[in-house]
C-alpha cells in the first residue's frame, strides 16, 4: 500500500488541479501563437506598386497604385497611395519647346522614388498615357507631338522603375478603362449589384461608356471583356473637342463668326460669363485649335472684348448649337451622327464633372430642375461679388464655371439624352475608397493582367477562419491525447491496481 501511494505522488496526472493547470498553460501558448500569427501576418506581407502618368490636355497627374502581392486577382485589392500633380501645363503645350515636356515630371517623379520602398522600384512598372491634348497635337503637328512623347520618354527612363512606355491611348480606351476604374474599385464585377456606367469630362475629350444591353448598331462604340467570369458588352463614345475648355472655344467662334464682317472693335456679349467681367482676349487663344475649324489669319494678333452678361437661358441656347442633331445614320444618335443606346442604370461621372458640380454645389439629391434653377441664379451673380466670395479660386475656373455647369446639363441632357430620372441616377464623384476615378487605374489593371477573364479559386476559408479552425483542432488533438494517455495508461498503473 506504501509502494502504491508512492506511485500516486511520482505520477502528477493523478492530481486533477496539476492536469488542469497543465492544459491551461498550453491552451494559453496555442491561442498566442495564433494571436501572434494573425498579427504579424501584415508586417510579412508584400506589397507590389505601379506608376501611371494620366498626360491630361490641361495637365499631368503621376498616379502610384499598391496592392499585396499575393492579392494580385482579387477584386477591389489595388489601391491608390499616392497622386502628384506636376506643376504647369499638360504636356501638349510644350509644342514649342518639346524637352520642356520631360523636365516638367521630374518633382512627382523624385516624389515617386521617395514614395515606394527602394527594393520595390525596379519591378514597378511605369506608364504614361496622353489623352485629347495630344490627340489634338498629333492631329496638328504630328513631328511636334512625336517630339513631346520622346522628351517625356528619355525622361522617364532615367528613373529606377520598369519603363513600360508613353503613348497616346484612344478615346475608346479612356473610355472603357474609366468604366473599368469605377466598377472595379465599387467591387461591382464580384456582386451581383451590376454595374454603373462612367462619364468622364475632360478639357479637351468627353466620355460615356455604360452597359446598354441593347445592340451597339456600330463597331467603334462596342467593346467586349470577359472579366471574373461575366461578359460584358460595352457601349462607349469619346467626343474629341467636346471636353469643356474645347467646347468653350466653340462656343466664342460661334459668337464672334457673326461679328467678324461687322465690325473691326468686336466686343461679345456672352451670357455664359458673369455680368461685370470684361476681359480683352486674343483671337488666337480661341482660333489655335483643330477643334475650332474657322481660320482668321486677318485677325491674328488681335484682341475682341469678352464681356459677361449672366443670362443662363440665353446660354443654354448657344451651347445647343455646338451640338449637331439634324442627321443621324442609325436608329438613334446622341449628336453630331454618333450612335448611341438609350442611357440605361446608374452612372459615376467624374473629373471635370465633379470639379464643377462639386464648386456649383449641385448634386442629384436636387432634382434636374432645381439644379437648373441653382445654376440660373448663380450666373447672374455679378462678377465682383464671386471674385470677393471666393478669393482662394482660379479666376480662370471662378469664370467659367458658370459656362461649364451650363455645358455639363446641355450634354446629359440634350447630347445623351438624359431623362429626370437618369439624372436621379448619377452621382458626381472624384473618388472612390480614396482612388480617383479615372481611366489610369483600370488601364494599368489591363496591362498588368490584373483583371482575370475567370473569377480566381478562392481559398475554402478566409484567413482568420483559418487560423480559428486550425486552433480548434489543435486543441481537439491535445484533449484526446491527454485522454488517451489517462485512458490507456491505467490499466498496466498502480492507479489501476489501486482501484482494484
Ligand atoms: N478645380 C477645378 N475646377 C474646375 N475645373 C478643373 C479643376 N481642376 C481641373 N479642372 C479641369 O478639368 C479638366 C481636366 O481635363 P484633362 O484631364 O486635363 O483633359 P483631357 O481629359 O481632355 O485630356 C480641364 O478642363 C481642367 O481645367
Ligand atoms: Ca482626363
Amino acid at each position: 500500500m506504501d509502494e502504491q501511494q508512492e506511485m500516486k505522488v511520482k505520477n502528477p496526472w493523478h492530481r486533477p488541479h496539476i492536469f488542469l493547470v497543465a492544459f491551461g498553460i498550453s491552451v494559453g501558448i496555442i491561442i498566442m501563437v495564433a494571436i501572434a500569427v494573425v498579427q504579424n501576418k501584415p508586417l510579412h506581407q508584400k506589397y507590389k506598386y505601379g506608376i501611371v502618368l494620366d498626360a491630361g490636355s490641361s495637365h499631368t497627374s503621376v498616379y502610384i497604385y499598391e496592392w499585396p502581392a499575393e492579392k494580385e486577382n482579387n477584386t477591389g485589392m489595388v489601391r491608390q497611395k499616392h497622386a502628384c500633380s506636376v506643376k504647369g501645363k499638360g504636356i501638349s503645350s510644350y509644342s514649342g519647346t518639346p524637352e520642356k515636356a520631360g523636365e516638367s515630371l521630374k518633382e512627382c517623379m523624385d516624389e515617386a522614388k521617395k514614395t515606394i520602398p527602394k527594393q520595390r522600384h525596379q519591378e514597378t512598372p511605369v506608364y504614361l498615357g496622353a489623352t485629347a491634348g495630344m490627340r489634338l497635337l498629333k492631329m496638328d503637328n504630328d513631328i511636334a507631338s512625336e517630339k513631346v512623347l520622346a522628351s517625356v520618354e528619355t525622361s522617364l527612363q532615367t528613373y529606377p522603375f520598369s519603363y513600360q512606355g508613353a503613348r497616346i491611348i484612344t478615346g475608346q480606351e479612356e473610355g472603357a478603362f474609366g468604366w473599368i476604374t469605377v466598377n472595379y474599385l465599387s467591387e461591382n464585377f464580384i456582386t451581383a449589384s451590376g454595374t454603373v456606367g462612367a462619364l468622364d469630362l475632360g478639357g479637351a475629350s468627353t466620355q460615356i461608356t455604360f452597359v446598354s444591353g441593347q445592340e451597339v448598331e456600330s463597331l467603334d462604340n462596342s467593346i467586349d471583356f470577359r472579366l471574373y467570369g461575366n461578359d460584358y458588352r460595352l457601349y462607349t463614345h469619346s467626343f474629341l473637342c467636346y471636353g469643356k475648355d474645347q467646347v468653350l472655344k466653340l462656343s466664342l467662334e460661334q459668337q464672334i463668326k457673326p461679328k467678324l464682317d461687322v465690325t473691326d472693335n468686336i466686343i461679345l456679349e456672352d451670357p455664359c460669363f458673369h455680368p461685370g467681367y470684361e476681359m480683352n482676349k486674343s483671337f488666337q487663344s480661341v482660333f489655335d485649335s483643330p477643334c475650332v475649324k474657322m481660320v482668321t489669319h486677318s485677325k491674328t494678333g488681335q484682341t475682341f472684348k469678352h464681356k459677361g452678361i449672366g443670362d443662363w437661358k440665353k446660354c443654354q441656347e448657344a451651347i445647343t448649337k455646338v451640338f449637331n442633331t439634324s442627321y443621324c445614320r442609325y436608329s438613334r444618335c446622341s449628336f453630331n451622327d454618333v450612335f448611341q443606346p438609350p442611357v440605361k442604370g446608374r452612372f459615376g461621372a467624374f473629373s471635370a464633372y465633379y470639379f464643377v458640380m462639386n464648386f456649383l454645389n449641385v448634386t442629384t439629391d436636387n432634382s434636374l430642375d432645381d439644379a437648373k434653377k441653382k445654376l440660373g441664379s448663380y450666373c447672374t451673380t455679378h462678377w465682383n461679388t464671386l471674385k470677393q466670395k471666393h478669393p482662394g479660386v482660379k479666376e480662370k475656373y471662378l469664370s467659367e464655371y458658370c459656362f461649364s455647369g451650363t455645358y455639363i446639363i446641355t450634354l446629359l441632357e440634350d447630347g445623351y439624352k438624359f431623362t429626370p430620372e437618369d439624372w436621379k441616377n448619377t452621382n458626381f464623384i472624384r473618388t472612390i475608397k480614396d482612388s480617383e476615378a479615372g481611366w489610369t487605374l483600370g488601364y494599368m489593371l489591363n496591362l498588368t493582367n490584373m483583371i482575370p477573364a475567370e473569377a480566381p479559386d478562392t481559398p475554402l476559408l478566409p484567413f482568420g477562419g483559418y487560423v480559428s479552425l486550425m486552433l480548434v483542432l489543435s486543441l481537439l488533438i491535445f484533449v484526446c491525447l491527454i485522454l488517451g494517455y489517462i485512458f490507456f495508461r491505467r490499466p498496466s498503473g498502480p492507479a489501476h491496481k489501486e482501484i482494484i
